[in-house]
């Protein structure tokens, strides 16, 4: 038997009191791939990730990291899951660097002063480095939040719109940064509204609306004009 898909969601659905949030969804990611998951406000996105993330238990379905069951609570999966989430979360009180070297210490990273230099230079924070969150721009905390899950190992990298707030270099370095992401065998799962950025760096994208999934395939396919001059995102609409 083959090695088993880094993750695997089946049949995952999630219901918010009379709310379906996500109806019956399968997904499976290889190590070096990275799935784009688009749609409208509301659509899904972030209720899959959350539940792919172990942060959030699906009321249908089950989810397994590597062949074991996805529990954020579980320090092996702790260990090689990194997420980025949609709320940004920071400590007023420590400074970009401090926050890498938080994440760094309790992660076991060894010689992490020259890795967050690494880091901090690649996410163009350097001059920020003493900055509290407070005096940094949303896009500069964007690119900490991101830092902050660069400076630690992982083998599965989850992104909600990591691409909010970014000016368009700092959206191609994310490109990059995914793109090296998943050349060095990391699985990436991205939430995005940058059918740009999806086309860039996934091999497959789907598309959720109403919590369903309406589109599911290569970016070539998914992301192209359709033959009646509509993009993903008007047959999204259309499917509402
Ligand atoms: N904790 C919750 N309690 C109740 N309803 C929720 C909760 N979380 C999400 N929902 C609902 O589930 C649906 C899907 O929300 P979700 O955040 O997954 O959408 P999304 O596609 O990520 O949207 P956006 O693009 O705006 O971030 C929405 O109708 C939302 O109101």
């Amino acid at each position: 038997m083959g090695a088993p898909p880094l993750l695997q969601l089946t049949g995952v659905s999630r219901v918010f009191g009379q709310r379906k949030a996500l109806a019956k969804t399968d997904l499976s990611l290889s190590a070096g791939q990275c799935v784009a998951l688009l749609g409208h406000n509301g659509s899904g996105k972030s209720t899959l990730l959350r539940i792919a993330a172990g942060r959030d238990r699906p009321t249908t379905g089950r989810v397994s990291f590597d062949g074991m069951p996805m529990n954020e609570n579980d320090p092996r999966v702790r260990a090689r899951v990194a997420v980025v989430g949609d709320t940004a979360a920071c400590y007023p009180d420590l400074t970009v660097r401090e926050h890498l070297q938080l994440v760094a210490v309790a992660h076991g990273v060894e010689d992490a002063e020259e890795w967050i230099d690494h880091i901090l230079a690649d996410r163009l924070l350097s001059e920020h480095a003493r900055s509290l969150p407070g005096a940094l721009s949303s896009g500069q905390l964007q690119s900490l939040l991101l830092a902050a899950a660069l400076v630690r190992p992982r083998d599965l990298l989850l992104l909600d719109e990591p691409e909010q707030r970014l000016d368009p270099g700092a959206r191609r370095r994310l490109a990059e940064l995914i793109a090296a992401e998943t050349e060095s065998g990391v699985g990436v799962l991205l939430v995005t509204h940058h059918g740009e950025l999806a086309a860039a760096v996934a091999s497959r994208v789907i598309v959720l609306s109403e919590g369903r999934v309406v589109a599911d395939g290569k970016p070539s396919k998914v992301l192209s004009t359709g033959p009646d001059g509509t993009t993903w995102a008007a047959a999204a609409e259309r499917a509402r």
